[in-house]
């Protein structure tokens, strides 16, 4: 067997898109363009920066436009969704990251109820604001944080488990499992009370232009791109792919298939037949004679 038959030109060809050159408009919409505006215009009020991606994809797909924020403000770089990524090897990631600037990372699952990783992000940022060289201590001093990052990386849901355990307060910003929920740059939301630490959520902003197909790859199949802007059919393509290249077959025996395989189209029928969802459909024939 072919380890797979996906490639990259396929895709760009299916597809439409080059990540690599062309502006792609439906990936940065008007309210993406809104939101940058409306972040750099809100950085004066902000103490500390907290960027949020996706534990599964932390080398890919950042958005090099928030670089320059980063660079005047004390920053945290939060890994959330580490409950569906493989971390056994966090320090080799850690030191990656570290090679690339970013210091202080923060693993987090926002969907526990009571993780213990989300509780670790207000000390850490107010240790990050208080030995930054801008400080000024102050007996009223609250702090202000903004939170950054691509769509659907679960930047509302992490201000929400900040606080349901910081105030046993409920839900303040709108979760949703496409891209795109969070539209506008909100007030300030509180997320804890001793010290008082606020933070401003922001619409999620993907890269004007995406480095790589591979990474908008990743982007699509960590769903920070809507799917039918990509093409359900290639997102499982490159899954599968990404499973046979990193030699993870534990599909096969899921799915119960004969063994590895590299054809999208048969592993799909094979799913769809496993899990009952099938359709009967009458084939047409004699068109065009
Ligand atoms: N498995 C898992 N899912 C998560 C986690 N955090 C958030 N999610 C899910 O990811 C999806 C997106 O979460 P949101 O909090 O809406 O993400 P967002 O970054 O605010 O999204 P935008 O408004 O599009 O920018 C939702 O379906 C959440 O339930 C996590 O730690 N683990």
């Amino acid at each position: 067997m072919r380890l797979s038959s996906w490639s990259l030109s396929s895709a760009v060809f299916r597809t439409g898109f080059d990540f690599g050159q062309r502006e792609v408009a439906h990936w940065f919409p008007g309210h993406m363009a809104k939101g940058i505006k409306q972040m750099r215009a809100s950085l004066r009020k902000v103490d500390c920066i907290v960027e949020i991606h996706d534990a599964r994809i932390p080398f890919s797909g950042r958005n090099p436009l928030f670089q320059e924020s980063l660079d005047v403000r004390p920053h945290l770089l939060v890994l959330n969704k580490m409950d569906l990524a493989d971390i056994s090897n966090k320090w080799a990631i850690l030191k990656q990251l570290e090679r690339d600037g970013v210091k202080n990372v923060l693993f987090t699952d926002c969907l526990r109820q009571r993780d213990e990783s989300v509780k670790k992000l207000v000390p850490l940022v107010t240790q990050l604001i208080e030995s930054s060289p801008r400080f000024h201590r102050d007996e009223d001093r609250s702090y202000c944080l903004m939170v950054i990052g691509v769509p659907n990386v679960g930047k509302s849901s992490l201000i929400n488990a900040l606080r349901r355990i910081n105030l046993r307060k409920g839900k303040a910003s709108k979760v949703g499992g496409e891209p795109g929920i969070t539209k506008a740059v909100l007030t300030k939301i509180q997320v804890c009370e001793r010290p008082p630490v606020y933070l401003l959520d922001t619409p999620g902003v993907l890269p004007p232009k995406i480095q790589n197909i591979e990474t908008g790859m990743k982007l699509a199949l960590c769903g920070t791109i809507l799917d039918h802007l990509v093409g359900e059919d290639i997102i499982a393509d490159y899954l599968l792919y990404s499973l046979n290249r990193l030699q993870r077959f534990g599909y096969v025996e899921k799915y119960e298939l004969e063994g590895p395989c590299d054809d999208i189209q048969h592993v799909l029928k094979s799913i769809a037949v496993k899990l009952g969802k099938t359709q009967r459909v009458k084939a047409i024939t004699g068109i065009g004679e």
